[in-house]
């Protein structure tokens, strides 16, 4: 039995892997949690990302290599968009001369610009590869790069069945930092020094100008609860509170504690958001993002809601009267609360990581795209 065991163990050792995309924390966090999977397993991770995504700082501060690219995204006028197609087929050249010279086992792209390029470089290369899909509505670039790849990796049960037949989808789960399983209410508070009960907001990795404005307002002047407010870069400087039992960040990397400390959550619809809190297991009211054209945040959020695991909030409905009322209503439902977090938590995927770098490497072992 052990030897077929170590020898896969060691061609895990030698196999370079490489995990393309970025932009915002929905896609870097997954990425990274992949990549340690795969990491502790032996496999050497590099990274293709943007220069203008989340990547630039994350990837490096976790110990990774990155091969920054210069791209863009497709929004925009005429003019953007032909530079961004420009950037786009440079993209691809530079993946493919990249790739010849890493040969990795397999090609794992995670969504955001750097995703589609590497993909579409390695099946030119013959290599295998992967897509995760976090959101329960896959964007359009996933939607065609799905044909090209092994296997498509989702989040979202739901997504599996929106890729259509023609895609071999697999439903793995949101890879999620481990230490949000881990997380304690007691040690949360203590470290963090907030007397229950706790109140926190947070609006996804950029924040949420509506959410922020009707939370600084519902909790500013004095609250008989605690309140964390994790704004986000662009808006934090033009939030204040004269409450001191409110809080205001400007981001935080050790969200498990906030969220273990945490009686009723806030949050937007972002994939990474939701399933963090179903890792904590925590009371959720979710406010999805109402500008995607295909409600991405909506019908992520509809997953948790329709299994009784999170209340929803429409965004037109956010003012400082409704998220008080909403959060105090939470707050005072003791059992409403169980329940909540209850089944929350048994929406978590503890294993997705774990999954995604297996799937890898058996293929990687394989050698076949
Ligand atoms: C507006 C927009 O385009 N949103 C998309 C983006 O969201 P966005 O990048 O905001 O994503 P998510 O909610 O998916 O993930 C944010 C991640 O950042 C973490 N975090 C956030 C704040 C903080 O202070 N500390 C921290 O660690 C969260 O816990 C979470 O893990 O990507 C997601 C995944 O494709 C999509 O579902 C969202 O629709």
């Amino acid at each position: 039995m052990s030897v077929p065991e170590r020898s896969s163990e060691a061609s895990d050792l030698r196999m370079r892997v490489v995990i393309a995309g970025g932009g915002t924390g929905g896609h870097v966090i997954p990425a990274l949690c992949v990549a340690e999977a795969l990491r502790e397993r032996g496999a050497e991770v590099v990274f293709f990302g943007s220069e203008s995504g989340l990547e630039r700082a994350l990837v490096p501060e976790a110990g990774f290599e990155l091969h920054a690219l210069p791209l863009a995204g497709l929004a925009g006028g005429p003019v953007r968009r032909a530079r961004a197609l420009v950037l786009f087929a440079r993209a691809v050249v530079r993946c493919r001369s990249l790739l010849g010279r890493l040969r990795p086992g397999a090609v794992l792209g995670v969504g955001g610009y750097a995703s589609a390029p590497a993909v579409a470089a390695a099946r030119s290369l013959g290599i295998s590869t992967f897509i995760h899909e976090q959101n329960s509505v896959p964007g359009k670039v996933n939607r065609a790069a799905g044909r090209l790849v092994r296997e498509v990796l989702v989040a979202f049960p739901d997504a599996a069945r929106r890729f259509g037949r023609s895609v071999r989808a697999v439903h793995v789960g949101m890879p999620t930092r481990r230490q949000l399983f881990q997380a304690t209410r007691e040690e949360a508070l203590r470290r963090l020094g907030l007397e229950p009960p706790v109140v926190l907001v947070f609006g996804g990795s950029g924040g949420a100008l509506n959410i922020n404005l009707a939370a600084a307002e519902a909790f500013g002047e004095s609250t008989p609860y605690s309140v964390v407010q994790i704004a986000g870069r662009r808006d934090f400087p033009r939030l204040s509170t004269r409450n001191p039992r409110h809080r205001i960040l400007e981001y935080a990397g050790n969200i498990w504690d906030y969220l273990a400390a945490a009686d009723v959550v806030v949050i937007r619809g972002g994939a990474g958001s939701l399933f963090d809190v179903a890792a904590v297991g925590r009371a959720a009211i979710v406010v999805p993002y109402p500008h995607h054209r295909d409600d991405q945040q909506l019908l992520n959020a509809r997953y948790f809601v329709e299994r009784g695991a999170a209340e929803l909030l429409p965004d037109r409905e956010v003012d400082a009267k409704t998220l008080r009322a909403r959060v105090e209503e939470l707050l005072g439902d003791d059992e409403g609360r169980r329940a909540l977090a209850s089944s929350m938590r048994s929406l978590a995927t503890p294993r997705a990581a774990e999954e995604v770098a297996g799937r890898m490497l058996a293929a990687g072992r394989e050698g076949t795209g």
